[in-house]
């Protein structure tokens, strides 16, 4: 099977307060974004990478890429003021109407092959699906400091990336979202506002999506913990 991604990397990462776009923050002495785009080169599956920067940083990333033999990267895409837009403008290039897109945040490096495998083969025949993993705290509605309800939790599952669909399928959704000034938080979202089916794929509570200071923390301990597995089974 084959696929082809779209990597939305064009935001300015605010709740990390850095002060920088948090791509380029160093895990172990790779940027954030090597580890996301080293995910991909290895896998036999992918056929090519769309990476969507913002315009300020496209020679960084274009070092980037050079420095670390990234050869997939087939183009580097301008971002939007929002998520929805930059990964918009990605899919915008791609004409294999039939053929399975992936969007993936650069800010999620932690994806594993095997997951991703599994959501490709999911989406070949439903056509849309993303990973996903059931909600480990209790849920509750808030308002004004007060709780109006709890949730039943049974049935919440808080949605990754990458998530998975047919190309014609995903530009439809954006088109229409675009035209009714929709703005989700993920691309799934669009397809369900079209009336579609997507379909979750049980992934991995390890594939964070880095997005406050903290999970930086998580994150070199995941690294660590994936070093320690490979030299185990080397
Ligand atoms: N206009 C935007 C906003 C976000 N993203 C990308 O979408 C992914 C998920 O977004 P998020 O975690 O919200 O990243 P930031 O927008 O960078 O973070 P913040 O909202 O804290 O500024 C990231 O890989 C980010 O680079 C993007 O390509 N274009
Ligand atoms: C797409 C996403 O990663 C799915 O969990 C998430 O919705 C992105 O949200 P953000 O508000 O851009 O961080």
């Amino acid at each position: 099977m084959k696929y082809d991604v779209v990597i939305p990397a064009a935001g300015q990462g605010k709740r990390m307060k850095k002060g920088v776009n948090k791509q380029f923050i160093n895990l172990q002495d790779h940027p954030v974004i090597v580890h996301t785009l080293q995910v991909f080169e290895q896998d036999p599956w992918c056929r090519k990478v769309i990476i969507v920067v913002n315009e300020k940083e496209v020679d960084l990333f274009k070092e980037l890429i050079e420095v670390n033999n990234i050869r997939k990267v087939s183009e580097i895409v301008k971002g939007g003021s929002e998520r929805q837009h930059s990964v918009y403008n990605g899919l915008k290039i791609l004409t294999d109407e039939d053929g399975i897109v992936l969007v993936h945040d650069g800010a999620r490096p932690f994806i594993e092959q095997e997951h991703v495998h599994r959501l490709v083969e999911e989406a070949s025949e439903s056509k849309a699906a993303v990973l996903a993993v059931p909600v480990k705290d209790t849920m509750k509605r808030v308002r004004n400091g007060k709780v109006i309800d709890t949730v039943e939790r049974s049935s919440l599952w808080a949605i990754q990336t990458p998530q998975a669909f047919v190309l014609s399928l995903i530009q439809y959704a954006h088109e229409k979202a675009q035209e009714k000034n929709y703005l989700g938080t993920d691309d799934a979202s669009l397809v369900e506002a079209v009336g579609e089916d997507v379909t979750i794929v049980e992934g991995s509570y390890n594939n964070i999506k880095l997005t406050t200071p903290e999970d930086l923390i998580y994150a070199e301990a995941i690294l660590q913990a994936q070093k320690i597995k490979e030299r185990k089974l080397t």
